[in-house]
């Protein structure tokens, strides 16, 4: 029996914040709503982050309110100081999402600090999240190249994942934020952070900016990660990464592991319907291939 695959859809979150157009709350829910049905257990709600930065995620603590709890779904929310812990807390959140860099360009662009910075501000946020029994996933961006730096050494991705992983993180979430990476990078920035976080407590985060996420995420798989972010219809972007893409579609990755035996858990028409649902309401199709010719096959 192959092991099942854990699939963390970011698309609420990390596939808006980047959107131009703001959406409306009940719209979000609405989404949130359809992901749960289609069989997401793990859904990145939303960003405690300063509204004045992110537009977007301004209605973070409406949008809590109106999703409410839905029976064995997880919504963990994105935090980068300790004022957004608390908000997130007030708002019922039960697990959170802190974020470094692996690279300091992006670590000042993106929260206005330098990695160490980001990492002290995380200690309040660790032990209140340890008082209240709270979970702390821990994301690291840029851990191929980045938009400011160049490339990032393996090596220093592994540095900053070990630290927040030995600071009480549960889970690293490996980000290729502008989707740069190959199989070939991927898999050497794999093998110096397997040296200092267990590959079982690693993810992969890998946006499609040159269309590698699937391959990425196959490569990743290979290498024993059994963890992935991924949104709906190939939405998103960071909006402090010039030219990142969406991150890969829940679609593809959901089709790829079927394809390998893999189980997702995941209702794979269910979400292709909702990804053409809710691109329309953007105005615009799918990034998604697999929602393209799922839609293609099932016109007469
Ligand atoms: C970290 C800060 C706040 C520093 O921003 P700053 O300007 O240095 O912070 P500050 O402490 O000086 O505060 C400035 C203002 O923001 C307020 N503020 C301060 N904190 C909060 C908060 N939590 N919630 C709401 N408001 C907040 C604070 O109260 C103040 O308000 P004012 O007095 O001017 O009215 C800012 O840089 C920020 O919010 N950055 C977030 C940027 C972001 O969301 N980027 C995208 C997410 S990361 C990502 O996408 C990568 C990832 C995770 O997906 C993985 C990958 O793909 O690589």
């Amino acid at each position: 029996m192959i092991p099942s695959v854990r699939i963390v859809e970011v698309g609420p979150r990390d596939g808006l914040q980047n959107e131009p157009q703001i959406v409306a709350t009940d719209v979000k829910r609405a989404l949130i709503h359809r992901l749960a049905g289609a069989g997401l257990k793990h859904i990145e709600a939303t960003a405690f982050v300063s509204p004045k930065w992110v537009p977007q995620m301004a209605d973070h603590a409406a949008l809590m309110a109106m999703i409410g709890d839905i029976d064995g779904v997880n919504f963990p929310v994105l935090v980068p100081n300790f004022k957004g812990f608390e908000a997130a807390m007030a708002s019922g959140a039960r697990e959170v999402a802190v974020f470094a860099s692996a690279s300091e360009g992006f670590s000042q662009k993106n929260i206005n600090c330098s990695i160490a910075e980001s990492i002290d501000r995380f200690v309040p946020i660790f032990e209140a999240a340890r008082a209240q029994n709270v979970r702390v996933r821990g994301y690291v961006s840029c851990v191929v190249a980045c938009p400011y730096d160049g490339a990032i050494a393996p090596a220093k991705v592994a540095d900053v994942a070990g630290l927040l992983f030995d600071a009480g993180c549960y889970e690293i979430s490996l980000g290729d934020t502008i989707g740069v990476g190959t199989p070939a990078s991927v898999r050497r920035m794999l093998e110096a952070v397997a040296g200092r976080v267990p590959v079982e407590r690693l993810a992969g985060h890998y946006h499609d900016t040159y269309g590698m996420g699937v391959a990425n995420a196959f490569a990743s798989w290979e290498f024993g990660l059994t963890a992935f972010d991924s949104s709906v219809a190939g939405l998103g972007g960071c909006p402090y990464a010039e030219g990142a893409s969406g991150n890969v579609a829940t679609e593809d990755l959901v089709y790829l592991f079927e394809g390998l035996g893999v189980e997702t858990g995941i209702d794979l028409p269910r979400l292709v319907d909702c990804a053409h649902w809710f691109s329309a309401k953007l105005g615009r199709g799918p990034h998604s291939r697999v929602a393209k010719a799922l839609l293609a096959r099932t016109k007469p």
